[in-house]
């Protein structure tokens, strides 16, 4: 059966000016991509890849040069309140939550504010409050919260509204390995039981690995990769060897293998690299045999996603570099 397309981001673009050089820089150029009902999505990339740019204009914060978001077919930019009832955001640094309110206070007050119907509001709220361990903290202050308390709360009142769509950015940034933990599997939770679609921003890779089901990479402001997360890990996997040497490996020989292979681990004579083109094997040979260094083992080795990633951001630089030399 076909997935509903919840969320359709359509050639966007958006360029600013420098104040004091008038320079224009590209923020994003072209970037399209589609996310589905119940699905978990990464948007992944470096600092100043277009991510937040991206996302600001998908929750309507930021007015694209080019292009379009739809939520649910409706235009962010044409029918802005009309779009936005269908997607709630927690962007970075709890900025939806009042520090001088308590927990219930906090859901109390925005859940009025998005016209959360009164009639389900508070059974909504003692819902949500249990779910996420919140209860006993329900008359304190949001000042006097752990940060992991506080994300979790701000979670919650992006859940309040029972928006379709959820966007999180950065959502277990700064906070402990228990709460980001719990925070993963509330979300599997969640997007498992409600069928909400769930679109993450994160530099925290096996955060990524283990909750998204696809990913989509930004680059330079372009789209470089949309793909499923197990798809990339088989896809580099099949790519990555372990080689067990005779003997240490010289100087020279590493510096060879630093400027052919970008991703590469060297140490106690093991070897793990990538190896991508089809010549790859017999330059990284030649490598070996011009010290006559041994190889006595060859194992594929395993991947996490932080490698596909660093994989895919360094093929990408490369070809760049290639074709601006050209
Ligand atoms: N208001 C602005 N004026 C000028 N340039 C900007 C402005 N906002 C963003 N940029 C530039 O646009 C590019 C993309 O920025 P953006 O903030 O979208 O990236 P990002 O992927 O979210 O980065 P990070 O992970 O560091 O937040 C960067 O080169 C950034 O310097």
């Amino acid at each position: 059966m076909e997935r509903k397309c919840v969320v359709q981001v359509e050639d966007l673009s958006k360029f600013y000016q420098k104040r004091k050089t008038k320079e224009i820089v590209k923020a994003i150029e072209g970037v399209s991509f589609e996310v589905y009902e119940g699905e978990i999505l990464g948007l992944l990339g470096p600092n100043g890849a277009g991510k937040t740019t991206t996302i600001k204009s998908m929750c309507g914060l930021l007015k694209p040069d080019e292009g379009k978001v739809k939520i649910l077919e409706t235009d962010v930019e044409k029918s802005r309140l009309r779009a936005l009832n269908h997607i709630s955001a927690v962007l970075e640094g709890n900025r939806n939550l009042y520090w001088r309110l308590t927990v219930k206070e906090n859901l109390e007050y925005f859940a009025g504010n998005r016209g959360t119907r009164r009639k389900n509001v508070q059974s909504r709220i003692e819902h949500l409050l249990n779910q996420f361990d919140l209860k006993k903290k329900e008359n304190e202050l949001v000042s006097s919260l752990s940060r992991g308390m506080q994300q979790k709360l701000a979670i919650v009142v992006a859940l309040l509204a029972d928006t379709e769509v959820i966007l999180l950015d950065e959502p277990t940034l700064g906070i402990d390995v228990e709460t980001g933990y719990e925070i993963r599997e509330l979300l599997k939770e969640i997007v498992k039981k409600e069928n909400k679609t769930i679109i993450i921003s994160s530099h925290d890779m096996p955060v990524v690995q283990d909750l998204c089901e696809r990913t989509v990479i930004i680059n330079h402001g372009k789209v470089i990769t949309n793909e499923k997360v197990d798809n990339l890990i088989d896809l580099f996997e099949t790519k990555a060897y372990c080689l067990s040497l005779g003997e240490e490996l010289n100087k020279q020989q590493i510096l060879q293998i630093e400027s052919h292979f970008p991703i590469y681990e060297y140490s106690d004579q093991k070897l793990e690299v990538t190896l991508e083109n089809d010549g790859d094997i017999y330059f990284l040979m030649d490598i070996l045999k011009s010290a006559s260094t041994k190889i006595e083992k060859i194992d594929r080795t395993t991947i996490d996603f932080e490698q596909v990633f660093m994989n895919l951001i360094s093929r990408e630089e490369n070809e760049n570099v290639v074709s601006s030399s050209n």
